[in-house]
């Protein structure tokens, strides 16, 4: 199957990236590959959505600092731009409806490249960047994560059980192996995810890179060096705004995460 005929798609990424480490990067080149090797897909373009500060996990800084950041590491990439939508929301979203955004936007793009085609000239509004991928038909969205992640389907309170069913029915996952984690038995384990498996690519990554935002914190906590985890220009932009402190660390400590605290609640929300 050619390029051109290939179904194209979009890998959107989750999480704190507090801070983005070289090991975030690679997710995306790993899961590009294996898409590629199935002859079936083309990757046109790769997202990456700091969570809102809202998310309440211990020492999360604020996101203008992570998207700055992961801003900065992905200059070198042509093709994964980091997007501030979900933290720029007033609280936090669950990731249902991040895809649900992005996947709008995909189409709202589509629609304005095929009335360009149409009428040969620029629409109000349009901007160079909206017309760099040349797709024609309506990509696919497919949430990138790492196996620690899909483990987290299992936590009780944490995922509301039709938004997992949404995300592995209707976009589907693309799920990077980690030390420690064994997704196959993760699903396994659910008759959800096993229903549903066809639309899961799992990934195994061979030249292991146990790679840590935590661990990174804490290296930088102790002054140590993290050169070569890190991108410079990142490494350079924490030492300038001395964004990793032991204070920074206490941040929402003993808070709970806010999902736990919604999907705690009796009272279902208003906006699903
Ligand atoms: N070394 C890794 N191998 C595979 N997946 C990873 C790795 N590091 C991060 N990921 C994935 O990247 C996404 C974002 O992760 P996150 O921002 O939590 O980074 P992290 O390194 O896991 O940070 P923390 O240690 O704070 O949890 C998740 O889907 C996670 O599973
Ligand atoms: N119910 C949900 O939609 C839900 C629950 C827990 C985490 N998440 C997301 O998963 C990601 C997890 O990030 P961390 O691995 O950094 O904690 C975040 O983007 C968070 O918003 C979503
Ligand atoms: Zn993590």
């Amino acid at each position: 199957m050619s390029m051109k005929s290939r179904i194209p798609l979009i890998l959107l990424a989750c999480g704190s990236f507090n801070p983005i480490t070289n090991m975030h990067m690679r997710l995306f080149e790993l899961a590009r590959d294996h898409l590629h090797q199935t002859g079936r897909y083309q990757v046109i373009e790769g997202i990456m959505s700091p969570v809102n500060d809202d998310y309440r996990k211990k020492g999360l800084v604020p996101a203008r600092h992570r998207v700055a950041m992961a801003k900065l590491a992905l200059e070198t990439s042509d093709w994964i731009r980091v997007d501030p939508w979900e933290s720029e929301q007033e609280t936090w979203t669950e990731t249902v409806k991040v895809l649900r955004h992005h996947y709008n936007e995909s189409l709202r793009l589509l629609q304005y490249k095929k009335e360009f085609i149409k009428n040969k000239q620029p629409l109000e509004g349009s901007t160079e960047n909206s017309l760099s991928s040349h797709y024609t038909v309506l990509p696919e969205l497919k949430l990138l994560c790492g196996a620690d992640f899909l483990q987290t389907f299992q936590t009780p309170n944490l995922w509301k059980k039709e938004h997992v069913k949404e995300i592995v029915e209707k976009f589907g996952l693309v799920c990077i192996s980690r030390a420690g984690s064994d997704p196959a038995q993760y699903i396994s384990e659910s008759e959800l995810l096993t229903k549903f498996h066809h639309n899961i690519f799992l990934v195994k990554e061979w030249i292991q890179n146990e790679i840590s935002a935590t661990q990174i914190r804490y290296a930088l906590c102790r002054g140590l060096s993290v050169k070569y985890l890190v991108p410079d220009s990142v490494i350079s932009y924490i030492a300038h705004h001395n964004i990793y402190t032991e204070e920074s660390e206490r941040k929402n400590e003993g808070d709970l995460l806010q999902p736990l605290r919604l999907h705690n609640t009796t009272v279902s929300p208003l906006n699903d």
